[in-house]
């Protein structure tokens, strides 16, 4: 991967530097990278850094957004009534057409659909966080604080919040409309956490979320969806990323006009 892009960099500074479209051309992260100066040093990135970048950009948003699609149609296919439900607003908002950016963000129900997968199917395991000081977290029982040394990794695990009966109701149950206007203000800070939170939160929060619902709603609205595999055979591997050990095998059957 970081042979290619090295051969990528070289090529992307050729197209930048012949490029005709100048100063109008909307630039993407990778021609910023090979075109500015990084703010930390003042000077141009350098090629490792920017193998760095891309590498870790490809990696983070690989696997996840990868594995987010096949869960968020698992779930439509042992929910059929969130299927039914679905598609009658994939068909009201787009009556055949295919989806604009707008139409995306105003198909409510789509949003909850999606947002409830990444709760009981996370995709990424944990947040990690180096302490810089030496921190005290309060004991949750009757056990001790725990006293926690500078430069400790922390681990935040994401689906043990996601599970917590104390923070979602009937947590096993897939119910987008937890995520409705009038119930997701009752979600507390940082318990729903699918793409972390802080300063360090997924950059490309919203890229994904966008991502995951045009391929769900191009789907939906051509195809329903059965589960072609075995219920148990749906194992997810907690990995990095959550990984369906065996895929997740989807049969796509063409909607009657
Ligand atoms: C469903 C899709 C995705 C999920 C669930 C997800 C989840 C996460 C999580 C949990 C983190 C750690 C956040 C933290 O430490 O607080 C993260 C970081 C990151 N993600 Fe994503 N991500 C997704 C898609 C993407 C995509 C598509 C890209 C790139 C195009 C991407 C790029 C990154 C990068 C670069 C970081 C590191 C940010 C930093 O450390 O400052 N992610 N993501």
């Amino acid at each position: 991967m970081k042979s290619v892009t090295c051969k990528l960099i070289d090529q992307r500074r050729n197209e930048l530097k012949t490029n005709n479209e100048g100063e109008n051309k909307v630039k993407d992260l990778f021609d910023i990278l090979v075109s500015e100066n990084d703010p930390h040093t003042g000077k141009p990135f350098t090629d490792a850094a920017i193998t760095h970048y891309m590498c870790g950009y490809t990696m983070a948003g690989y696997h996840t957004t990868g594995t987010a699609i096949p869960y968020t149609i698992f779930a439509i296919t042992q929910n059929h009534d969130v299927q039914v439900k679905l598609q009658e607003e994939i068909d009201k908002t787009l009556g055949g057409r295919l989806p604009t950016f707008d139409d995306l963000s105003n198909m409510e129900y789509l949003t909850q659909v999606v947002k409830e997968s990444l709760r009981v199917y996370a995709p990424a395991s944990f947040v990690a966080r180096l302490l810089k000081s030496e921190t005290i977290l309060p004991a949750m029982d009757e056990s001790k604080d725990l006293r926690l040394k500078a430069n400790t990794t922390i681990l935040y695990p994401i689906p043990l919040y996601h599970e917590d009966p104390k923070f979602f109701t009937q947590p096993e149950k897939f119910d987008p409309t937890r995520f409705s206007p009038d119930k997701i203000k009752n979600i507390e800070p940082n318990t729903y956490c699918p793409f972390g939170f802080g300063s360090r939160i997924c950059p490309a929060e919203r890229y994904a979320l966008m991502d995951i619902k045009m391929v769900i709603c191009l789907i939906l609205q051509k195809f329903n969806v059965k589960l072609a595999m075995k219920l148990e055979d749906f194992v997810i591997e907690e990995r990095f990323a959550n990984m369906a050990k065996n895929d997740v095998l989807i049969k796509l059957e063409l909607r009657s006009k």
